[in-house]
């Protein structure tokens, strides 16, 4: 039987991650080959002529699984029966400036566009915000969504957690796919722990530690974290614009593994509302392992955290704490 289409929100849609992620979405690769969609796309006045455009785009790239476009700078009408919303709209930071230089002016929107997602979407809707700084954002729409499910907003930090693959994977010459298990801890921002202590590599059939294959614990305890990172400042550096196809890509698979499932024996990392798991305080949006299965995701329990991790766990809580305050205070 032919399956009803989902409504997919992209906020800035006009913007370089829309303009990315659309086509991606329309091709099957945010919720598989077989899900029909409809585009709910938003932007704000200025960029009203630009989106249409996107929307002629959509329209000509004649997308099977596409089955309707809703362009619009009209926040309630974007967010009507929306099952999936994908929060992009928001300023970039430039060379130079922290994700948390962004604040004021992206809280603020968060505040006011979780009333209209609350008043619109589907009961059910599940929530990824990528606007920076993207944990105190999902953290400001969740305080300011009451009747959305805690469990249903959440960031990304997938993009930071595939860079780390990335490098995992071009270090060791191996293919990526075949890297898994590693971990970003915490906020999407410089104090992020991207941690390799339980990442494995599938070689001959079986899975051997990275650490093992690595066999360089200071290359992993120092240039490799950093260069995960600061991998944002660097694109920023070379493109003088920030990531876009990565993160449109990382966004993608954020949701299909939050709605389809993680793969068996493998876990993501997603921002979440923390529970206190790991000691880590609730009431903060922060990055843990996951597992997803029947569209819920679930904190990975149990992994041994060593003094060095533990350190790294509670700094960028710490950085967390205080961009909440801050955040608050702006919306003052
Ligand atoms: N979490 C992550 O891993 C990543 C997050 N980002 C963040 O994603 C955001 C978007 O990045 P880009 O697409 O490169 O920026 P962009 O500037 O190209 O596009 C943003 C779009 O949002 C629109 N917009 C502004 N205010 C809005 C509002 N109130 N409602 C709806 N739309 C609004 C703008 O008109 C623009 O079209 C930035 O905050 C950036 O820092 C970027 C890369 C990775
Ligand atoms: O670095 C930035 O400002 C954009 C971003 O979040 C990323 O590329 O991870």
């Amino acid at each position: 039987m032919a399956k009803d289409p989902v409504r997919v929100l992209v906020t800035g849609a006009a913007g370089q991650i829309g303009y990315a992620i659309v086509p991606m979405i329309a091709r099957g690769a945010m919720l598989g080959p077989e899900q029909p969609v409809i585009l709910h796309m938003l932007d704000i006045e200025p960029a009203a002529e630009s989106l249409n455009g996107v929307k002629m785009e959509l329209i000509d790239a004649a997308f099977p699984l596409l089955r309707g476009v809703v362009a619009t700078t009209d926040i309630q009408e974007a967010c009507k029966g929306v099952n999936i919303a994908v929060m992009v709209g928001g300023f970039p930071r430039k060379e130079g400036m922290e994700r948390k230089d962004v604040m004021s002016k992206n809280v603020s929107i968060y505040k006011a566009q979780a009333s209209a997602l609350e008043k619109n979407a589907a009961a059910d809707v599940k929530v990824l915000v990528v606007a920076n700084p993207a944990n105190t954002n999902a953290l400001i729409l969740k305080e300011f969504a009451p009747s959305i499910p805690e469990k249903n907003i959440t960031c990304l930090t997938r993009l930071d957690h595939n860079r780390a693959l990335g490098q995992i994977s071009e270090k060791l010459n191996v293919h990526v796919g075949d890297v898994k298990n590693v971990i970003i801890w915490g906020n999407h921002s410089s104090t992020q722990y991207p941690d390799v202590n339980h990442a494995t590599v599938t070689v001959n059939g079986g899975d051997k530690p990275v650490r093992e294959l690595v066999a360089n614990d200071q290359w992993l305890n120092t240039e490799f974290i950093t260069t995960v990172q600061q991998r944002g400042a660097a694109i920023i550096k070379a493109r003088k614009l920030s990531s876009a196809l990565s993160a449109a890509s990382s966004a993608c698979d954020h949701i299909r593994d939050w709605v389809l499932g993680t793969p068996k024996g493998s876990w993501v990392s997603m921002g979440v509302y923390s529970d206190g798991s790991y000691g880590i305080q609730p009431g903060l949006v922060y990055s843990f392992p996951v597992t997803c299965e029947k569209g819920q995701w679930s904190i990975v329990q149990g992994l041994k955290i060593d003094e060095f991790s533990r350190g790294k766990l509670d700094a960028t809580a710490q950085e967390l704490i205080e961009e909440k305050s801050l955040a608050h205070s702006c919306l003052n």
